[in-house]
């Protein structure tokens, strides 16, 4: 499933994210590239151990927590740091499937990517260019948003990002492994979760709801690893 989630981060979040981004030093984007993906990447990050990539991370993990959409969506078990990339004019990443495994720089913290996201923290009027392209059986899907909105794709997914052709685009981007590592799977609980809820907000105590309830947290139950 590829999910657009709205305003993860509040327009203030966003211009104290691009403040602090503005003064950091970036590095060479190939760093986190495996050796295919290296070949087509050309951009700019901040190091992972950069004091400004973990604040501004740590802020984007909060918020996260809390969001009820991301929260259903993605089954989160564990969340590699976040991490920041710059495309400026003739920058962008040809198309790569990324790394199953993750080795953060804590020799414990190795996730397997289940889930990709993109926050975008430059409007879409900052920039030409630099969508993110995401390949599923459906063809290929375009995506670019607002700043402070995120997208969520599976990471089994072939994506790209186009060059860009004017200005810049700034973005976070990481990856989670999910309580339930098959998109099928994750996607059933998802809608299922947004139906209870929507039948929850039109007819608040139907007799329905703790039936339906109880069998979305059974088939949770069958299919998460924690
Ligand atoms: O910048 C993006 O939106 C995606 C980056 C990406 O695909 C990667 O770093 O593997
Ligand atoms: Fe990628």
């Amino acid at each position: 499933m590829l999910l657009r989630i709205p305003q993860v981060l509040t327009k203030e979040q966003v211009s104290h994210c691009r403040e602090r981004l503005a003064s950091a030093d970036w590095i060479d984007g190939r760093v986190t590239a495996g050796l295919g993906s290296a070949k087509v990447k050309k951009n700019t990050q901040l190091p992972e151990d950069s004091a400004v990539a973990v604040e501004l991370g740590d802020l984007i993990l909060t918020a996260l927590e809390s969001n009820a959409i991301f929260v259903s969506a993605a089954l989160p078990s564990r969340v590699f740091p976040p991490l920041f990339n710059r495309y400026e004019v003739g920058d962008g990443f040809g198309a790569h499937v990324d790394n199953a495994i993750r080795q953060g720089l804590d020799a414990e913290a190795r996730i397997r990517t289940d889930l990709s996201c993109t926050l975008f923290l430059s409007a879409p009027d900052e920039y030409d260019g630099g969508e993110l392209t995401v390949d599923d059986t459906y063809g290929s899907h375009s995506v670019k948003l607002p700043a402070g909105d995120m997208v969520l794709y599976p990471s089994t997914s072939l994506h790209a990002v186009t060059p860009v052709t004017r200005g810049a685009r700034i973005a976070s981007f990481f990856w989670l492994q999910s309580m339930v590592r098959d998109d099928g799977q994750r996607t059933l609980l998802f809608d299922f979760d947004r139906s209870i809820q929507a039948l929850n907000a039109d007819h608040a105590g139907h007799a329905a709801i703790v039936p339906l309830t109880g069998i979305y947290h059974n088939l949770l139950r069958r299919w998460a690893e924690l």
